[in-house]
């Protein structure tokens, strides 16, 4: 198995002085989607943070080629509308224009985003913020995604086409890395597990193995 993510956290956080992530180390294989789980504060969102580049303290090493980041929280450039957004990202990218711009038309219309696409993003809904971030993301055909808890807020039809994307980067030799708290969902999906508390990771594996082993109290992660 080629992985294409390898991440080796030695210790990171907010401070040199207190980490809040220690020893956490895994690496995921061309067409694997993998689950990031835990407990609130469990250190989700500060992993991703360190596989990004952008917590404020990191010692350890991270290799993976190139990425495409779906965050939690939507972010867009101010000023640009939705089209401008994605003229933008092709700009960046190598690519051919003519497979670009029918993929952007099939994803906006899945979305039912092809009116909203002429307009800015800031003035979109929550839900509406976040397809068209997936939207840009999908489009990137990254070797690896990291996925920030995609699945809050989105309603039915969203959620499948989603699952869809996600399938469909997973087949093409994608890794995927998605942070969740939407167990049943993710269950179906995910090739494998890690589970972190306290800021390490304390079990790998299905789910099934993951509640075998785990010295978490049930309620705080199944319900
Ligand atoms: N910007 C920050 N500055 C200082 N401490 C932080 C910061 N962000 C998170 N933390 C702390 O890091 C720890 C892990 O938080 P993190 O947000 O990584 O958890 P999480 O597993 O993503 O949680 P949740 O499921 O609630 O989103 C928590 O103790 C939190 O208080």
């Amino acid at each position: 198995m080629t992985a294409v993510l390898m991440a080796n956290i030695k210790e990171a956080g907010y401070s040199k002085e207190e980490p809040i992530l220690k020893n956490i180390h895994f690496s995921i294989a061309r067409g694997e989607l993998v689950g990031l789980i835990g407990p609130n504060g469990a250190g989700k969102s500060s992993t991703i943070k360190s596989l990004l580049g952008i917590i404020d303290y990191f010692d350890g090493k991270i290799e993976m080629k190139d990425y495409a980041y779906i965050p939690e929280r939507p972010i867009f450039y101010d000023g640009l509308t939705l089209w401008e957004h994605i003229h933008f990202l092709y700009s960046t990218l190598d690519v051919d224009e003519q497979i670009f711009y029918s993929q952007v038309n099939r994803l906006l219309q899945s979305f039912q985003m092809e009116e909203a696409a002429y307009r800015y993003p800031e003035s979109f809904s929550k839900g509406m913020q976040q397809k068209a971030m997936i939207l840009l993301a999908f489009l990137q055909r990254s070797s690896v995604y990291i996925i920030d808890e995609p699945f809050i807020g989105l309603d039915p039809k969203v959620t499948k086409t989603l699952l869809e994307l996600i399938q469909r980067e997973k087949d093409r030799g994608a890794a995927i890395l998605m942070s969740t708290h939407v167990l049943d969902t993710a269950e179906k999906i995910c090739d494998r597990f890690l589970l972190l508390s306290n800021g390490t990771l304390i079990a790998q594996g299905t789910l099934a193995d993951i509640r075998r082993r785990s010295q978490l109290p049930n309620g705080s992660l199944f319900v």
